[in-house]
């Protein structure tokens, strides 16, 4: 009788699984309207509003800095008005942590939504059949938090299961799709929303000799992205299929990347080695993630997995051009290959954790476009692909993406 009922139990909980890997059901980015800054004048406008102008040095290396970014513009809520009304934002020294909050509880849900409802809408079903919601910021300090506020937003259904992450920086958004993949995966039907908001108001502050590079670098977006795995309703149709994903911590390199919130705002610390510890540990990563790819579908017989990078599609979080040159440098990627990430980093900086589902979202429409251009039948395409993000830790998210056969607008 008890293994009878046993036997049902492992039944009915097999039928709780999905039926295949997740996948990538729609995506969607949004900016803030408010201020667009050219990287080019970046500098002189940033030391100007700062009033920071008799610093001639110190805006001299930032100009420099800002030449080698590889960025265009940037796109930020921060404007003259706000800083008019909040000048302690322009000092460290002065408490602030407060006013930012007061800002970002309400602007960092608000941008959510905006990418939210654009990724709602090409998925094609109502915002209350979503199941789960994962969301992620590093401006997440006030509980209820932006996860409850983008629910209410959107008009969520008040059984759907939140998670917010906080704070995992750069690798947030690649974090939340991998657990967006594990929670669509074990639960039949569920459909995710992923949703990563940052704003840098809540970093922003006078020029010092320790924060140029962060200045140089970040801008703020966000980026929504559906989940879901089979059986797909009538009308959904996978962008990309979520085949495997790892996490990987760089040992003996917490020194590297952090970020340290304090009365006076939210500083980031980049270490300049960043790119090299990257460039020596991204070839290993890779080799695992595929090495669990390939176990996964049951192709890993002698335990090791011969594996193109330049037969990829490739989605790497731009998280600076030295570390996109280092990646493509000891991949010996051919030039292109890393393109949609150049693209994202040149017309937005670093979005922290949203910047990787612009570059999917990039990928998608270079795609669409080569295939217009190139008719239906182009083979040269890859299938097999790779998402990568990395962020304090140093934790390096890698996950396997795949093509489906009937890609929905690639
Ligand atoms: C700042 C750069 C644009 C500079 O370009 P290059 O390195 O090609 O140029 P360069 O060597 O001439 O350097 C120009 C000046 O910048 C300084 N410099 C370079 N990297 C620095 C760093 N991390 N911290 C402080 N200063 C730095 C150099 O010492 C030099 O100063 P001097 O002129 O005095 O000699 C680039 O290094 C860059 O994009 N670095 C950021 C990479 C990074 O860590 N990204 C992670 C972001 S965080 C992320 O994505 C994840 C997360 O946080 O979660």
């Amino acid at each position: 009788m008890i293994r009878a009922q046993g036997a049902a139990m492992h039944e009915s909980r097999s039928m709780q699984h999905s039926e295949g890997p997740a996948a990538v059901l729609a995506i969607a980015t949004a900016n803030p309207s408010g201020t667009i800054l050219s990287q080019d004048e970046f500098a002189d406008q940033f030391f100007r509003i700062a009033k920071s102008d008799q610093l001639i040095g110190l805006k001299e290396k930032l100009k420099k800095i800002c030449h080698k970014t590889g960025i265009e513009k940037r796109h930020f809520h921060l404007n003259e008005e706000i800083l008019r009304a909040h000048p302690e934002f322009l000092d460290r020294a002065l408490p602030s942590l407060d006013a930012r909050i007061d800002i970002v509880a309400t602007e960092v849900p608000k941008l959510a939504e905006s990418a939210s409802v654009k990724a709602i809408a090409e998925w094609g079903r109502p915002a209350t059949d979503i199941t789960h919601l994962v969301f992620s910021t590093y401006s997440g300090y006030r509980a209820p938090s932006a996860d409850l506020r983008l629910a209410s937003l959107l008009g969520l259904r008040t059984s759907v299961c939140r998670t917010i992450l906080s704070l995992h920086g750069c690798y947030g958004g690649a974090r939340a799709l991998h657990l967006a993949k594990e929670l669509a995966e074990n639960n039949r039907g569920a459909r995710v929303l992923v949703a990563c908001s940052e704003i840098t108001l809540v970093c922003f502050t006078g020029p010092d000799g320790s924060n140029l590079v962060g200045h140089a670098l970040f801008g703020d977006g966000a980026g929504a992205v559906i989940v879901g795995a089979g059986p797909l309703a009538a009308g959904e149709r996978p962008v990309f299929e979520m085949v495997s994903a790892t996490q990987t911590t760089i040992p003996e390199t917490e020194y590297a990347l952090g970020m340290q919130v304090s009365e006076g705002g939210l500083d980031f610390h980049l270490a300049i080695q960043v790119p090299m510890l990257l460039g020596q540990n991204v070839e290993q990563c890779l080799r695992d993630a595929f090495r669990s790819a390939a176990a996964l579908v049951g192709d890993d017989d002698d335990g090791d997995v011969e594996v193109t990078w330049n037969d990829l599609f490739w989605a790497v979080h731009p998280g600076g051009r030295p570390i996109l040159d280092k990646i493509e440098d000891v991949l010996q990627l051919e030039p292109g290959k890393l393109e949609a990430s150049r693209q994202v980093l040149r017309e937005y900086g670093n979005m922290s954790g949203a910047t990787i589902v612009f570059v999917l979202d990039e990928l998608r429409r270079r795609r669409r476009r080569r295939r217009e251009e190139e008719g239906d039948h182009d083979h040269q395409l890859p299938e097999l692909g790779v998402m990568m993000a990395f962020g304090p830790g140093i934790t390096i998210e890698t996950m396997v993406l795949r093509i489906p056969s009937d890609p929905k607008g690639n």
